[in-house]
């Protein structure tokens, strides 16, 4: 392992030896069992998104649900970038390597840079009246939106952009190769140790997703994909199609998702984050025992008798859950704990993704909370490029007024001073990526690639300290400071680049994609509904200040370090 100035404080993580479980029987079902209780995907794509007569009524419950599909009312273009750009960057392969119900997923090769990706492949929907059909239209932009910005996360799939033709919008994703966890699941490879482990990244995903206030709806394993085929490879989330925005307090009334990992207040259709902590509860207990905690499920799968969906949704509401069954009797105390945590019907006592992730059953699969900067490099670029582009931009141009010498950055001056041996005043952006190849962290070099590449780089190929502060402080110090309200003063009246008194559309264009404009139309749309601003207007200092302030500090153990255990 290569010596690097960031392993200079290095902590090992001590990962006790993996406790073997019995493989069930009763595993083999359980595949069957989820295809069959998923809703039909046409009643599912209703049911995500409310049919335009009903928008007013949801909008009051949960406001940008339905202004996603608003924006989009009488249009054939979603405005991503077009046939010609993605033919330009990418070469699509004939090879199929997925299918669901609203896409096909094809290999291509990126011609820049020969990286292969995976491009998922959505024919357009359209309504009679030739335009997008607002479901349809409403996917897509849930997951364009959503994707640009988790996949920054390491737990997410990485979401290299959209482009649309005539007839279809491709989305070019991060290749996984490992399959889904659920292939994984029914091979019955998991036992207690490995099961937290991913239970850990599963409600990582989550979290992340809560806090952007972001409701997954679909937390089941077949959305959850391996990046490659070893044991340990990376587990991250795809498929955002049904996730919904929805601010803390207000509710979502539609029942979406899948039956047999779907909460007791979806049934009720009144329900809001915790409903995903319940799917991952019913993740877990599928990972430990390859079953569902339902009757239904030995009448459907042993006695194999029908069962309506009246019945599924009457036992998710009443049956008791059991937890008393083989092999329960083998697996430990504080694994059915955990577990029946998660299922606590009652949502206001369940914990939140954020809570169950600090519970001890994943504790050797927590992230230390107080890792040093150095370790905690690549938890840092995570959470900056979850923040969007608006805000990133906005942030950039705060760390460019705070004073080089303040007390908030003696941390990273003297990391800084360790990738700039020379004291040059930059850090060569080629140090920095062999610092993460090669230094004590677990990282494809894709992934590298992607950490860094929300980090602006000057022609020379040099990342400036303020670029360097904007991405690795913990902005909540310099909003607790009291130069807060000066710098974001500062910050507002530089990106007011015309002096109109507001950011004009005109100055984000300009800042956002430089004096030769934007490529497509949603490369400006996309960032100003990221931050929920109204598409025509400028912004104005109050609403700049709000941008700003909204919670910036996840905490850091909510992403994964990726740190090398200890030899
Ligand atoms: N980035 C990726 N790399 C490799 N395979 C992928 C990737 N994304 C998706 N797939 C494969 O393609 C399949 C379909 O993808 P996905 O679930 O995103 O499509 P969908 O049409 O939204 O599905 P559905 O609506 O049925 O859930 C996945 O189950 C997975 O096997």
């Amino acid at each position: 392992m290569t010596s690097t100035a960031l392993s200079t404080h290095y902590r090992a993580r001590q990962v006790p030896p993996a406790a073997q479980q019995p493989r069930h029987a009763q595993q083999q079902h359980a595949s069957a069992a989820l295809s069959a209780l998923r809703i039909a995907p046409l009643r599912q794509a209703a049911w995500a998104t409310p049919a335009p007569r009903f928008q007013k009524r949801q909008r009051q419950r949960c406001n940008a649900a339905a202004s996603f599909t608003e924006e989009l009312v009488e249009a054939s273009e979603f405005g991503y970038k077009g046939e010609q750009a993605f033919v330009e960057q990418y070469a699509m392969e004939k090879r199929k390597i997925g299918k669901g119900a609203h896409s096909s997923v094809y290999l291509a090769v990126d011609r820049e840079t020969g990286e292969r990706v995976a491009v998922k492949v959505m024919p357009k929907r359209f309504g009679p009246d030739g335009f997008l059909e607002s479901t349809f239209a409403c996917r897509v932009r849930n997951e364009v939106d959503i994707s640009t910005r988790l996949g920054k996360s390491l737990n997410v799939c990485y979401f290299h952009g959209a482009y649309e033709t005539d007839k279809a919008v491709h989305l070019v994703l991060e290749l996984l190769s490992g399959g889904q966890l659920w292939d994984r699941v029914m091979k019955g490879e998991y036992g207690e140790r490995q099961a937290a482990r991913i239970m850990a990244e599963v409600l990582r995903t989550v979290a992340q997703c809560h806090s952007k206030d972001v409701i997954l709806r679909d937390v089941k394993p077949h959305n959850w994909v391996f990046a490659a085929p070893g044991d340990d490879a990376p587990l991250k989330a795809v498929d955002f199609g049904i996730s919904v925005y929805c601010p803390k307090g207000e509710y979502i009334t539609q029942r979406a998702g899948t039956r047999s990992v779907m909460a007791p207040e979806v049934v009720r259709e009144h329900y809001s984050h915790p409903a995903d902590v319940w799917s991952a509860g019913i993740v877990a207990y599928l990972l430990l025992t390859g079953r569902l905690p339902y009757p239904f499920w030995e009448k459907l799968y042993v006695t194999k008798e029908n069962v309506t969906a009246d019945e599924m949704f009457h036992q998710i509401l009443h049956a008791p859950l059991d937890f008393e069954a083989p092999p329960w009797d083998t697996l430990s105390t504080a694994a059915k704990e955990f577990v029946q945590a998660l299922l606590d019907r009652d949502e206001v006592q369940r914990p939140t993704a954020e809570q169950a992730l600090q519970h001890r059953w994943l504790m050797s699969e927590r992230e230390d909370p107080d890792v040093p900067l150095n370790d905690s490099i690549v938890q840092r670029l995570q959470r900056f490029g979850t923040y969007g582009r608006l805000k990133q931009l906005a942030l950039r141009t705060v760390a460019s007024h705070i004073p080089e010498d303040s007390i908030i950055l003696s941390d990273l001056r003297g990391l800084f001073l360790e990738l700039d041996p020379a004291d040059r005043g930059v850090v060569r952006f080629s140090r920095l990526q062999e610092e993460l190849e090669e230094g004590n962290f677990n990282l494809s070099s894709a992934e590298t690639q992607q950490l860094l590449s929300q980090m602006e780089v000057t022609p020379e190929g040099d990342i400036t300290f303020p670029e360097f502060v904007a991405s690795l402080v913990d902005w909540n110090d310099v909003q607790e400071s009291s130069e807060w309200d000066s710098l974001v003063l500062a910050a507002f009246e530089e990106m007011d680049v015309d002096c109109s008194g507001a950011i004009s559309t005109r100055s984000l264009e300009l800042l956002l994609c430089g004096e030769d404009g934007c490529q497509a139309p949603d490369d400006i749309q996309a960032p100003l509904r990221e931050a929920r601003l109204d598409q025509d207007s400028c912004i104005r200092l109050p609403e700049f200040k709000q941008l700003l302030s909204a919670r910036l500090l996840d905490p850091l153990d909510m992403f994964e370090s990726r740190l090398v255990q200890s030899q």
